[in-house]
């Protein structure tokens, strides 16, 4: 198949906002794919390369001396290969090999491709909201339910595996995906609760209600004394945390998947801000910052999986293994105790508590009503539009955030408000020197930048709004944090904004 076809799709995608029309446009040129195409353009229509990163910046790219061509017949398979030469050109003049090799590729392409690979290539196309559309996509081109294919992608996290196996082995091989100890898969989510009574009645009591902590999602797996740790997008973290990895070593199982959260605490065990437990993932330099894991989950314990038990099973095989790491957590407590366990954890600096079902399964990449998250204020994750030069004291500091909300069917974010509330000096400084490698233009006032930045905002309310496209603005909006774990494509959509709109 041409490249541009794949590029047309893309753009016809992006270019509605009907769930129905971007699922026919996709369904229709996965049906056209050859079976080896299948792979690529699945992860390039989600912004991703088969071949991983390849480390090629933005500035690179654009500078490659290519004159472009009015028609091009590049196909899927050249560009596929010539990614895999790329990725696997390393050592000395291996920068001008790639160049040579690009260079080649965009004297062959239209402006239109150029720009669509740059993208690619640069992360800009990545766009994980797309997932839900594809999966659909996937189970109409293979004329599969979309059960399977859901599951199948939850179990694996990746589209492009899971779209081979539908279009070339049905459900038969979409059923080989397992859990699969050493493989992460995407963590369950929760949705918010009004309250913690609310949460309570609508479980039926029945639930297991647990300190919702202020830390950073971990998934372990351990096989033998083979351990690897993930983070909430998935990303292997085991060699930074040497000191989880030792104490997963020493639990008294053979294999397990535990799902948990890790924090810094003080001297006096209260929790350290969430900046530093984020910092330690990748960085070497706060390594004299301990980890503690608290876990809440567990998937699988030697050999057994128990992804499709009910949380209440999951919660005694973790017990057994793990009792002095399990979070603290109370099974069915009555609506008053519940309400003292909340107190009892935002006393502890923590965050809120979380609202289980002790009779639902681990539904991996949802966000359902089994778990509902309660904490005594709104916050929300929006994707950093652009931000505005600054005035007085702020002179010469990137200061006014544009928020966006998250498109939930793929389309750019939707702005729904500004701050410059919440923002400390080194928040200022580190925006200053962030943002302008993510800038997408600029005019005297603003640096508008591409959405791949998400920070948490803390708000009253929202209300309705004739100045924001999505018909509503966040009310009283201030800075909590950046939240480095997450991809644009786990920001909080314009549905869960409009949520909040009163009545
Ligand atoms: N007891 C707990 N059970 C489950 N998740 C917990 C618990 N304590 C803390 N967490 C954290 O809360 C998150 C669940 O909330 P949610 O599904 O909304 O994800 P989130 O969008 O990262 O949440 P938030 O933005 O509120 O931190 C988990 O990803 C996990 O990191």
């Amino acid at each position: 198949m041409l490249v541009s076809r794949i590029v047309d799709t893309s753009r016809a995608v992006g270019a509605t906002r009907s769930r129905k029309v971007k699922i026919e446009a996709l369904r229709t040129l996965l049906a056209d794919l050859e079976p080896e195409e299948v792979e690529p353009v699945v992860a390039w229509l989600s912004g991703e390369l088969r071949q991983g990163r390849i480390g090629i910046g933005w500035r690179t790219l654009a500078d490659l001396p290519a004159t472009p061509v009015d028609h091009s017949t590049v196909t899927v398979a050249e560009v596929d290969g010539l990614l895999t030469e790329v990725a696997g050109t390393s050592g000395s003049g291996s920068t001008e090999r790639r160049r040579t090799l690009l260079t080649d590729l965009f004297t062959r392409t239209t402006p239109d491709e150029r720009d669509f690979l740059v993208r690619l290539l640069t992360g800009d196309l990545r766009q994980g909201a797309l997932e839900g559309i594809m999966t659909d996509a996937i189970a109409a081109a293979a004329a599969l339910p979309v059960e399977p294919v859901r599951r199948a992608f939850m179990l694996s996290g990746r589209l492009p595996a899971t779209a081979t196996a539908a279009l070339s082995g049905g459900v038969e091989a979409l059923g080989a995906f397992r859990l699969e100890v050493g493989r992460p898969i995407r963590p369950m989510l929760a949705s918010p609760a009004e309250s913690l009574a609310d949460a309570w009645t609508e479980l039926g009591g029945d639930v297991s209600v647990e300190y919702k902590l202020d830390g950073a999602r971990i998934q372990v797996h351990r096989n033998g004394d083979e351990i690897h740790i993930f983070t909430r997008t998935l990303r292997e973290i085991t060699g930074s945390v040497p000191e989880l990895v030792e104490l997963v070593v020493g639990l008294p199982c053979e294999s397990a998947v535990f799902d948990g959260e890790t924090l810094a605490l003080t001297d006096s065990g209260r929790p350290r801000p969430f900046q530093e437990t984020m910092s330690r993932f990748g960085a070497e330099s706060a390594r004299e910052l301990l980890l503690h894991p608290y876990f809440f989950d567990c998937l699988h314990l030697d050999g057994i999986d128990l992804l499709d038990a009910p949380l209440e099973q999951r919660l005694d095989a973790l017990e057994t293994v793990a009792p002095q790491h399990r979070i603290p957590g109370l099974r069915r407590p009555d609506a008053d105790t519940a309400a003292t366990h909340f107190d009892d954890a935002l006393a502890a600096g923590h965050e809120g508590v979380m609202v289980k079902s002790l009779s639902a399964p681990y539904a991996a990449g949802r966000r359902g009503r089994a778990w509902q998250k309660v904490k005594p204020e709104h916050t929300l994750d929006l994707v950093v539009l652009g931000a505005e030069w600054g005035y007085g004291r702020r002179t010469g500091y990137l200061s006014n955030l544009h928020l966006g909300a998250r498109d939930p069917d793929g389309g750019d974010p939707i702005m729904v408000g500004k701050t410059f509330k919440g923002l400390t000096d080194a928040l200022l400084q580190w925006q200053t020197d962030e943002f302008p490698r993510h800038e997408r233009a600029r005019d005297s006032h603003t640096v508008f930048l591409h959405p791949r930045i998400v920070v948490e905002i803390e708000l009253d309310g929202v209300q309705v709004s004739s100045r924001y496209p999505g018909g509503v603005a966040l009310r009283f909006a201030r800075v909590l944090r950046y939240r480095p774990d997450k991809d644009p494509a786990d920001a909080d959509t314009i549905g869960a904004v409009r949520a909040l709109l009163p009545g």
